[in-house]
Order: structure tokens, then sequence, then C-alpha cells
């Protein structure tokens, strides 16, 4: 039976209600299917995308993620962000966040290491990391703006969330040369703060399309059902995750786990993929002995969601 995009929108309209959606990643059945940019990640997909950990292998060969978030108000973005990628397995973690936040991230999560903002300021600070992330909790001042400049001197992707969005959203002139392969994650009020209001979803995902193929990022729009739109204009759709999640902090855990696949040498698409999978999907292992679920517990959930979703 076909399956029709308006399902997985919070709104209906009549193109999405003739838009065929097809399964999996791979080959489909149907040539409206084999021709349509939607569709469904199914678990094989993940399977198949999924790098089993390698013999030999050591902390150095899953990569070194930076994470550039927090302020003073918001310190626990910037905390969720480093656990979200922790739990994720990146080799190595590096937080920049403001000093004041510094026995919290000691205590709260040890393996994480730290730089000052002002260090990132510095020539060549930032090349050693094999991603990096920019932007909850981080603040849409001067001084966030600077260090988000920044990154635009060193000509390579990276990840942008929240704050980092918001700022984008007043500097036109930076997201135009956003370097290609990097990643967006907004929710909705930040899409059209970046990309113009909308009045439905059939339309902002029409935009997102052309916005990605456009800048050749990826963009992860949020939502009950997340998509995921590549540099080609493909739109996976993801359907793990449920509304137990709907606390705040869960997006800024997201952007750890994303930051820390990109970080362990999966393309942004990919890493996009698995990301939103394994985010949901431990949120809906959580949901069954609970009833709402926190960032914190969905962060610590990833390892084991993964270890059964593999044995499955
Ligand atoms: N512990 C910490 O330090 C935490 C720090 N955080 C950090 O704080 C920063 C600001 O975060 P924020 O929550 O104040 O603003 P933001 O997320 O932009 O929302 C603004 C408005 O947009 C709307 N809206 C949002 N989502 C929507 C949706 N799906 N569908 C529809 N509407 C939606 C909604 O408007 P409403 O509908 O409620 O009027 C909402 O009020 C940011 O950097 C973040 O990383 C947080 O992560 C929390 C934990
Ligand atoms: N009802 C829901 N069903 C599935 N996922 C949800 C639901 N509510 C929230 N989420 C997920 O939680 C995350 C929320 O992100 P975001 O709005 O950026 O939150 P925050 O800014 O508080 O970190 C997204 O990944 C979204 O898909």
């Amino acid at each position: 039976m076909a399956t029709f995009l308006n399902s997985f929108l919070p709104d209906s309209d009549p193109q999405s209600k003739t838009q065929i959606v097809g399964k999996g990643l791979g080959k489909q059945t149907t040539k409206e299917e084999e021709t349509s940019p939607f569709r469904l990640i199914e678990p094989e997909d993940i399977k198949k995308l999924f790098k089993p950990r390698a013999a030999f292998s050591y902390k150095g060969s899953y990569g070194h993620a930076l994470i550039i978030a927090g302020a003073q108000q918001t310190m626990g973005a910037a905390l969720l962000t480093s656990k979200g990628c922790l739990y994720a397995g990146a080799g190595l973690t590096t937080t920049s966040m403001p000093e004041s936040g510094l026995t919290a991230l000691n205590t709260l999560l040890p393996e994480v290491m730290f730089i000052k903002r002002k260090a990132l300021l510095k020539n060549d600070a930032l090349t050693k990391y094999s991603a990096i992330a920019i932007g909850p909790g981080l603040g849409k001042g001067a001084k966030a703006e600077q260090t988000l400049a920044q990154l635009f001197t060193l000509k390579r992707d990276f990840i942008a969330d929240a704050d980092a969005l918001n700022i984008l959203a007043s500097r036109p002139d930076l997201l135009a040369i956003i370097e290609k392969h990097s990643i967006l994650t907004p929710h909705v009020k930040e899409f059209d703060g970046l990309f113009g209001k909308h009045t439905n979803w059939w339309d902002r995902l029409q935009t997102a399309r052309k916005k990605a193929i456009q800048l050749g990022i990826v963009i992860v729009l949020k939502n009950q059902y997340t998509f995921i739109v590549s540099q080609r204009g493909e739109v996976f759709i993801n359907s793990t995750g449920n509304p137990a999640m709907a606390q705040g902090g869960m997006g800024d855990v997201l952007t750890g786990i994303i930051v820390a696949y990109v970080a362990q040498g999966y393309a942004a698409k990919d890493a996009a993929i698995l990301g939103c999978y394994f985010h949901g999907k431990a949120g809906d292992d959580l949901a069954i002995k609970s009833f709402n679920v926190t960032a914190s517990q969905v962060a610590e959930q990833i390892p084991r969601t993964i270890k059964d979703f593999l044995l499955s």
C-alpha cells in the first residue's frame, strides 16, 4: 500500500496528500516511489549505514568533536550537547563554554575536555578537530556572532543549531558562504527565521530542498517526524521519537549525537540520518516505561539502544 507525505506532517494540503513516499533508502518497487524525493528511513537502512567498532581501534579512530555552546543562563545546553556527543561515541570531546561552567562540566562529564572561548579566536585553534558543532544556548550577542564568524574563516563544514541558526538568520552574508556539507538543525521557528515565514509544511519542505541544493548543505528540519534534506534535495523521513521527548534540551542532545557521528567519519547526510534515528529510538525505548523522558536520559540511553538495535 502506498504511503503519502501528509501522514508525516502536522498539517495537510492537496499536494502532500498525493505525494508518494518511498519505503527505505534502497531500490523502490514502483516508478512513483523511485522518482519521489521523499523516503521513509527503515531499520534495515540504519543497519547498512552503521559501522561496527573495529578491532584494534582506539580513541583516535573515533574522532575529536568540538562543541561551542552555552552562556551564563543556558550552561545546561552546552552540557547536554556534550553529553549527547560523549554517549554517541566520539573518541574525544572538547567543549568551549563560559569558564563559570567548568566545575559543572568536570563534575558531570569528566571525560569531556574544555577550551576557553577566547582561545578559539586564535589562528589554527580550530584545525585539529574532526567535527565542530556550534549554537546550543550560545546566546545571540556580539561575542557569539564573532565566534561563529571565526568558523567561516576556516572554510570548513560545521553543524549549526539553536542560537547559531538565529545569528545566521540575521547574517545572510554568512549563510550564503556556508561551507558545503555543513548541517543545519532547525526546529520550525528557526527554519522560518532562516528562510522566511511559511504557512504550510509542503511549502516549507520545498524551500528546504531548494536551499539544501543551492547551499550544498544538509538541513535537519525537526518535528515529531524529522525531515533530513540532503545536498541533492532528497528528503529522508525519520519516524523514531515520540511525544514523551517534548522537553527542553532534547535538540541540544541531538546536535551532540550528530557531531559525534561526523567526528567518527560519517558523511554529513549519514551522520544526520543515524543521529536522528538513534536519538528518537532511545526516546522510544525509554518511553516504554516512562511517561516523559528527559534529554539527559536520552543521551545516557544511546549506547544501550544501539547495542539492542544491532542485536535485534
Ligand atoms: N538547559 C538549558 O540550558 C537549555 C537551553 N536551551 C537553549 O536555549 C536557547 C533558546 O531556547 P528556547 O527554548 O528559549 O528557544 P527556541 O527553542 O528557539 O524556541 C523559541 C520558540 O519557538 C517556538 N518553537 C520551538 N519549537 C517549536 C516547534 N517544534 N513547533 C512550534 N513552535 C516551536 C516556541 O514558541 P511557542 O509556540 O511556545 O510560542 C518557542 O517558545 C537555545 O539556544 C537552546 O539551545 C534549550 O534547549 C532548553 C534547555
Ligand atoms: N512529539 C515529539 N515526537 C518526536 N520527537 C520529538 C517530539 N517533540 C520533540 N521531539 C524531538 O526533540 C527535539 C527538540 O529539539 P529543539 O526544539 O531544538 O529543542 P531544544 O531547543 O529544547 O533542545 C527534536 O529532535 C525533535 O524531533
